[in-house]
C-alpha cells in the first residue's frame, strides 16, 4: 500500500501555532515516529507538508529587512520553506528509524507547481499565512497595500492561491519512491510557477493551498490512500454548535453535499475536504482526515473521516 501523508501546520508548530526552530524540530519528531511506525509495518509512505506559518513569516523577515538586503519574492520564501521544512523532516525521520532498527534512506525534493497566471486566485487573495495580529496592527498593514482577514482567530494576511494544474517535478518524486526512498516533496503545495510562451517556467507570487496540492501530488505517484494529518480527529458537521456530529465513513458526494451546505471553512477544513473528494473521484481507494494520534489506524480507514469514492 502506497500512503501519502499531508502533514498540516499542527504538525510543524506548537499548540499555539508558533513556529520557531524548536517548535518546528519537536512537532517533526512527533509526526515522524507515526510515520516509522508505518514504515516498520511495511506501508509505503511518502510525506508533503503546510508551510503557511513559515512562508508567511519568512516573507515579513524579507519586508522588515528589504533596506538592508535586497528581498526575495514570495515563490523564492515558498521554495526556501519547502527546503528547511524538509531538512528538519528529514532529520526527525532518521532519527525515528534509527531508534527502531530500520534502515530506509530518507530524501526531500525542492519541486514546482504549474499553475495559470489568468487563475481567479490571483484577483482574489485566499491563503492565509504567518502570524495572527489584532486588528490595529493588521490595520497598518493594511494601509500599506497588503490583504489581511479576521477568519475568528485574529488577523492573518491572505496571499494569492491558484489552483494547482500539475506537478513539474512529480516523476523525479516517484522514481525515488520506486527507488526505496522516503520522500518528503512538494511542501506547500508545490513553488507556484506558470509557463511562458516559449515553453520555459517561471515562479510567481503566490502559495498553493497544500491539501490541493496532495491530492494532485497522491495521483503522480500513484498513492493508494492520501492521509491528511490536523489538529482534529474528524471533518464535523456543525462544527462549534451544540448539534456538532462528526463524519465517519462518507462518500465523496455525501461530503460534497455537506460541504455546499456550508459546514466546514473556507481557510481550513474546506480544501481538505476537496482535496479528499478529488483524490477518490480520481481512483484513489481512500482518503482519511484526522489527528496525529490516528495515523498509523487512519491507513486502513479505521479511524477519521473516512472518504471513498461511492
Ligand atoms: N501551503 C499551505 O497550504 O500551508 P498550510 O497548510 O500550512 O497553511
Amino acid at each position: 500500500m502506497r500512503v501519502l501523508l499531508a502533514l498540516g501546520g499542527n504538525a510543524m508548530t506548537n499548540a499555539a501555532g508558533r513556529a520557531a526552530p524548536q517548535d518546528q524540530i519537536a512537532a517533526a519528531a512527533v509526526a515522524m515516529e507515526a510515520v516509522a511506525g508505518l514504515l516498520e509495518r511495511d506501508v509505503e509512505v511518502l510525506i508533503t507538508h503546510g508551510n503557511g506559518p513559515q512562508v508567511g513569516n519568512l516573507l515579513t523577515k524579507n519586508e522588515l529587512a528589504a533596506s538592508v538586503v535586497p528581498p526575495v519574492p514570495l515563490d523564492w520564501c515558498g521554495a526556501q520553506t519547502q527546503a528547511t521544512v524538509g531538512f528538519v523532516l528529514m532529520n526527525a525521520l532518521d532519527a525515528a528509524l534509527v531508534r527502531r532498527g530500520i534502515r530506509r534512506r530518507t530524501a526531500a525534493v525542492v519541486t514546482r507547481t504549474l499553475v495559470a497566471s489568468d487563475d481567479s486566485g490571483f484577483i482574489r487573495p485566499t491563503k492565509p499565512i504567518g502570524r495572527h495580529l489584532p486588528a490595529e496592527e493588521a490595520e497598518v498593514l493594511i494601509g500599506h497595500g497588503q490583504t489581511w482577514e479576521d477568519r475568528g482567530k485574529g488577523w492573518r494576511r491572505v496571499v494569492a492561491s491558484p489552483e494547482p494544474l500539475d506537478i513539474i517535478d512529480g516523476p523525479v518524486v516517484r522514481s525515488l519512491v520506486e527507488a526505496g526512498f522516503v520522500v518528503v516533496a512538494n511542501g506547500g503545495g508545490g513553488i507556484p510557477v506558470v509557463r511562458e510562451p516559449d515553453g520555459s517556467l517561471r515562479g510567481i507570487e503566490a502559495v498553493i493551498d497544500k491539501d490541493l496540492g496532495a491530492a494532485l501530488l497522491a495521483d503522480t505517484v500513484g498513492a493508494d490512500v492520501l492521509v491528511i494529518g490536523t489538529d482534529v480527529p474528524h471533518a464535523v458537521l456543525n462544527y462549534g454548535t451544540p448539534d456538532a456530529k462528526d463524519v465517519g465513513t462518507v462518500t465523496a458526494g455525501q461530503l460534497r453535499a455537506f460541504a455546499a451546505e456550508g459546514h466546514f471553512a473556507s481557510g481550513s477544513m474546506g480544501p481538505k475536504v476537496e482535496a479528499a473528494c478529488r483524490f477518490v473521484e480520481r481512483g484513489g481507494t481512500r482518503a482519511v482526515i484526522t489527528d496525529l494520534d490516528h495515523i498509523a489506524t487512519a491507513v486502513c480507514g479505521d479511524a477519521g473521516t473516512v472518504v471513498v469514492a461511492s
